[in-house]
């Protein structure tokens, strides 16, 4: 089957990750910064009588940690859409994915995000900014940040996204795990090392201000994910990892959200290659160069 119409979904950092007391619904309140880097999935559309998916992977990825059917967030997302449209939307999906898999980098958030967009643009829906929003939300905290990409800060669980300026090209290095974190696992993890978390989360101000001042040392300093002492916790290694890539010249190293992917600030494009040779020279397999901030999820063909 010939596919006419391609997006594109770029993975997800937390370059601040401030995170509050738990709330009674059972998320928590966020202060967060993401930046959306060059690491993608792309789902490609094509026209059929039902809802249709395969998934294709990069050999990094287990396939049969990608849920198939209605449980994936692909599937999903298009249900929501057809919901909010109250009609059946029919489409053939194919998804390649090389975002690595539960790694804190948001690929199943991306998806969601690029078959909402797909969906609209196949259907000639012109579903509102808001509503994609709203149903974006809907899917999970992070969704929305994947349809307005670049750089941006997140509150309330994170689904309140406000795009922040950043002329800033940042290169970094990542080094997903083989296996990965479940992200409630973290958050709950985080709750029992940190029964004294403040109802109001760390804000993100300080590091809007060394983003602002686009030198790669001032951002360096500024990283902070509350996350990463309880995944640091759960998986040890992790914490070896960062000293080791920081002893490779990075700048710094921080666990991705709730891991267990480490991502390495360099201070150039060339930092960011020695840095993730001398990383995979040292036995981690998979090591992803990628610059930051690129767009959120885009129409490519
Ligand atoms: C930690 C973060 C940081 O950006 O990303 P990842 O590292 O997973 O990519 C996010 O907060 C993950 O967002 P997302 O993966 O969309 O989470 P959701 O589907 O909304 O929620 C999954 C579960 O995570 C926990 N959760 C999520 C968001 C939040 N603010 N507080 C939470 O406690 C809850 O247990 C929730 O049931
Ligand atoms: N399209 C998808 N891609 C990846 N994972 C998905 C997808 N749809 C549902 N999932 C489920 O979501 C979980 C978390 O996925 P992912 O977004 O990769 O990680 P994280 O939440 O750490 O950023 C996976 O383990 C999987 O069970």
């Amino acid at each position: 089957m010939t596919h006419d119409l391609t997006v594109r979904a770029p993975a997800k950092i937390n370059l601040h990750l401030g995170v509050g007391r738990v709330r009674d619904d059972g998320f928590h309140p966020l202060d967060t910064v993401y930046q959306a880097l060059s690491i993608y999935d792309d789902l490609s559309v094509g026209s059929a009588a039902e809802v249709r998916l395969s998934i294709s992977v990069a050999d990094y990825i287990d396939r049969a940690g990608v849920p198939d059917g209605e449980d994936n967030l692909v599937s999903r997302a298009v249900a929501a859409m057809a919901r909010h449209h109250g009609r059946e939307l029919p489409v053939d999906l194919v998804l390649d994915k090389s975002i690595p898999l539960a790694g804190g980098m948001a690929g199943g958030s991306a998806d969601a995000a690029a078959a909402l967009l797909a969906v609209d643009r196949w259907h000639d829906l012109r579903t509102s900014d808001d509503a994609l929003l709203a149903l974006a939300a809907g899917l999970g905290s992070d969704v929305p940040f994947s349809l307005v990409g670049g750089t941006a800060r997140g509150v309330g669980r994170g689904e309140v996204v406000v795009p922040v300026e950043d002329t800033g090209a940042w290169w970094w290095v990542a080094v997903p795990s083989t296996e990965g974190l479940s992200t409630p696992t973290v958050y709950r993890h985080f709750d029992t090392m940190r029964p004294d978390a403040p109802e109001v989360p760390a804000s993100a101000e300080p590091l809007l201000e060394a983003l602002a001042s686009g030198e790669p040392v001032r951002l360096a300093r500024a990283l902070h994910n509350d996350l990463q002492e309880p995944a640091i916790d759960l998986r040890p290694e992790l914490g070896d990892l960062i000293v080791r890539g920081e002893a490779e010249g990075a700048l710094r190293g921080i666990v991705s959200g709730s891991g267990p992917t480490v991502v390495f600030l360099c201070d150039s494009a060339d930092g960011a290659t020695a840095t993730g040779r001398a990383l995979a020279g040292a036995g981690h397999d998979v090591v992803l160069t990628a610059t930051g901030p690129v767009a959120g999820v885009h129409v490519v063909s």
